[in-house]
């Protein structure tokens, strides 16, 4: 059984359909980029998985569990982590409080407010420092505070805190260098082999170097479903592409 079934799915927006009957499996491991030209339903996929928006019809599955009507915070529960592109920071909170409560809210059995249980948390949450190089001695500063680089990888971090099973990314490169995204890409690698990571991008060289599968959206449906190598040469898929946007970017 494949981690994520995808079934059939419709979401409409008054006479748009934003997600036109898509069916599609990811397993275990997988690093799937959501690609396509503006408007092709992208978000509106990607917030099917997540939880943000809801089917008209067909289905969502997780370890073949129906999770059609599940809000994003029951999907957490089960392993769905997502990121977001803009910044879901507390201004308020600092380092080591917004990772204690990420690596809490996955451990809340363990929170008798017992010391040992407030120890191991607070050993998580250094571990997690570490993890994405953030600064032990500056855990106590504000997101403020941060270089934007640091945000990011703060934002990562908090989204990876309950070692999810699948891992939403909303175009986890923007705003980086090249070197910082590689950087993210090791830290995320690092993670293990088993999350199925899900991505959306728009810049086609990170997508090309981090996805090991491309599925391309096309006016709400997917036009095509393949490793990185295939995508590229795929005629139609550049037709698409070239005629949509006039770049190679999507
Ligand atoms: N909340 C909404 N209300 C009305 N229409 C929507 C809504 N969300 C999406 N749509 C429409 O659904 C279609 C798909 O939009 P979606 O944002 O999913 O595409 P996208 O591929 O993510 O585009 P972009 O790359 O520009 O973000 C578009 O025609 C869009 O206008």
């Amino acid at each position: 059984m494949a981690l994520l079934e995808v079934e059939s799915v419709v979401r409409s927006y008054g006479g748009v359909r934003a997600v036109d009957d898509v069916s599609v499996q990811i397993d275990a491991g997988e690093w799937v980029a959501v690609i396509g030209p503006n408007g092709a339903g992208k978000s509106t996929l990607f917030n099917l998985l997540g939880g943000q928006v809801k089917p008209n019809s067909g289905t969502v599955r997780l370890a073949g569990r129906n999770i059609n009507r599940l809000e994003p915070h029951a999907r957490y529960g089960l392993g769905v982590a997502r990121s977001f592109q803009i910044s879901s920071l507390f201004p308020d909170l600092t380092v080591r409080e917004h990772l204690t409560l990420a690596c809490r809210e996955k451990h809340r059995w363990n929170l008798a407010r017992t010391w040992r249980g407030d120890r191991e948390l607070q050993a998580r949450v250094d571990e997690m420092l570490d993890l994405w190089g953030l600064d032990r001695d500056r855990d106590h500063a504000l997101p403020a505070l941060l270089s934007y680089g640091e945000q990011r990888r703060l934002e990562l971090a908090l989204a990876v805190a309950s070692k999810p099973r699948l891992l939403l990314l909303d175009e986890p490169n923007v705003g980086l260098t090249a070197a910082e995204c590689d950087d993210l890409l090791a830290r995320l690698r690092a993670l293990g082999p088993d999350p199925a990571v899900v991505f959306v991008a728009h810049d086609m060289d990170m997508v090309l170097g981090w996805a090991t599968r491309i599925l391309v959206m096309h006016q709400g449906g997917l036009l095509a479903d393949g490793p990185p190598e295939e995508i590229a040469n795929n005629p139609f898929v550049e037709e698409v592409y070239l005629g949509a946007t006039g770049t190679t970017t999507a």
